[in-house]
């Protein structure tokens, strides 16, 4: 029996929710030919539905195609949410486009109670990342491209037709007798996706190929959960966590392979600091490879004899100022005997002439200048991982548990 394409789409979403569950879904639909087909496949399989679509208000023609997805779920009566998305001017307009239609279906989906959205990308979708990768001298995480299953945002985002050639799809809405739009900008050659998408061509007599490209894909997606095992048995064997900072032995660190420990220091980077982004590659090289302490990503990397420390750089909060109930810096909660107009920030160098029992802590002077401190104005009134409590005690996120 030939493979159909509602087979793929199961394989697709297979292992996703336990055996008799199927809750309902969201999917997010522009009115393209992909994510046309996605709906549709969808609904021909019974899965409950619920759509969304985003006018981002950069194209004239938006409208009209949001309104060929509002017709069709008007025909099978599935409900249907437009969300608009503005453009405050800042960064490239793609990009932030992009993360604003991320930003505005994740909370479309927790405000309804949906834990899954579905996305139409493709095989070619897929290939032409991997490409596009290649070109910025992508490692494995990179070439992993995009996931099937991913969980960000707060939700958990499907793409079940990641093996689907885009094609494919066109020929089942037309066998369908669906309309869907064709995006223009999916032509304009100045974009990155459309010159992968001619390079794929130009590559053919290599042999290079959409199916080629989307299996070293599933190979670095595979490469890189074995390196994912590899790093959590580097971390339980080496680090530990102390008062927000993250303390690495080196007698297990140093044996272990180099893609490994960069892995780890990075990791231990983005937990100290709160970014979301990597810090970059051969910066890290560099502050490995130093036996002084560096300054990287908003944080200090301190090599010692049997350890490195990563600890938060004063520098990048000595700024940061917040309400007493508020989280200071992203990730410490101070409690203890309130009162109106407390603040947290760091304890710095005016804050650490006041505590004379600092070093009781164990921790470098540099760690220490960077914690959380409670102050009514220029006063400091406690500094609890400074030898200096006054009744408050200083609270950090889990730190193993959320360190992946
Ligand atoms: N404006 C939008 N509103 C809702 N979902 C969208 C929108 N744009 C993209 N998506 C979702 O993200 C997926 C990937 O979008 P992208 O623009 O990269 O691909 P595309 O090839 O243009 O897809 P499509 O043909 O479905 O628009 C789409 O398949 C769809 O699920």
């Amino acid at each position: 029996m030939p493979v159909t394409l509602q087979d793929r789409l199961a394989k697709g979403l297979a292992g996703v929710f336990p055996e008799n569950e199927r809750p309902r879904i969201g999917v997010a639909v522009s009115g393209g030919g992909d994510s046309m087909a996605l709906l549709d496949l969808l609904r021909v399989a019974g899965t409950e539905l619920a759509v969304v679509s985003v006018n981002h208000g950069l194209r004239a023609e938006a409208a009209e195609e949001i309104a060929l997805v509002a017709e069709y779920c008007a025909r099978f009566g599935i409900g249907h949410e437009v969300l608009a998305w503005g453009w405050d001017g800042r960064g490239s307009v793609q990009t932030a486009a992009r993360d604003g239609r991320r930003a505005l279906i994740s909370d479309w989906a927790k405000r309804r109670g949906i834990g899954h959205v579905a996305l139409g990308h493709t095989a070619d979708d897929q290939a032409e990342t991997v490409l596009m990768r290649l070109g910025r001298g992508s490692g494995v995480d990179g070439l992993a491209a995009m996931a099937p299953i991913l969980a960000r945002d707060g939700i958990v985002w499907l793409r079940p037709l990641l093996d689907v050639r885009r094609a494919e799809l066109r020929d089942h809405l037309r066998q369908a007798g669906l309309v869907w739009a064709d995006d223009p900008s999916n032509e304009d050659p100045a974009y990155d996706r459309i010159k992968a998408r001619r390079a794929l061509e130009v590559l053919a007599p290599l042999g290079v190929s959409v199916e080629r490209l989307t299996r070293t894909a599933e190979h670095m997606a595979r490469a890189r959960a074995a390196l994912d095992y590899a790093e959590r048995q580097l971390v339980a064997e080496a680090v530990t966590f102390d008062a927000g900072d993250v303390v690495i032995a080196l007698a297990a660190f140093d044996a272990a392979p180099e893609e490994l420990r960069t892995r780890v220091v990075a990791r231990a980077l983005n937990w100290v600091s709160g970014q979301v982004y990597k810090p970059r590659f051969d910066a890290l090289q560099v502050a490995l490879a130093s036996d002084k302490t560096t300054a990287l990503h908003g944080c200090l990397v301190i090599r010692k004899a049997q350890t490195l420390r990563i600890t938060r750089e004063w520098a990048a909060v000595a700024g940061v100022r917040c309400d007493i109930t508020a989280a200071w810096d992203g990730r410490w909660r101070l409690d203890g005997p309130g009162q109106a107009g407390l603040e947290i920030a760091a304890l710095g160098e005016a804050g650490i002439a006041e505590c004379p029992d600092w070093r009781t802590t164990g921790r470098p002077r540099v760690s220490v200048l960077a914690s959380p401190a409670v102050w009514l104005g220029a006063r400091l009134v406690a500094a609890p991982l400074a030898g200096r409590a006054e009744g408050w005690t200083a609270r950090i996120r889990a730190g193993r548990a959320d360190f992946f």
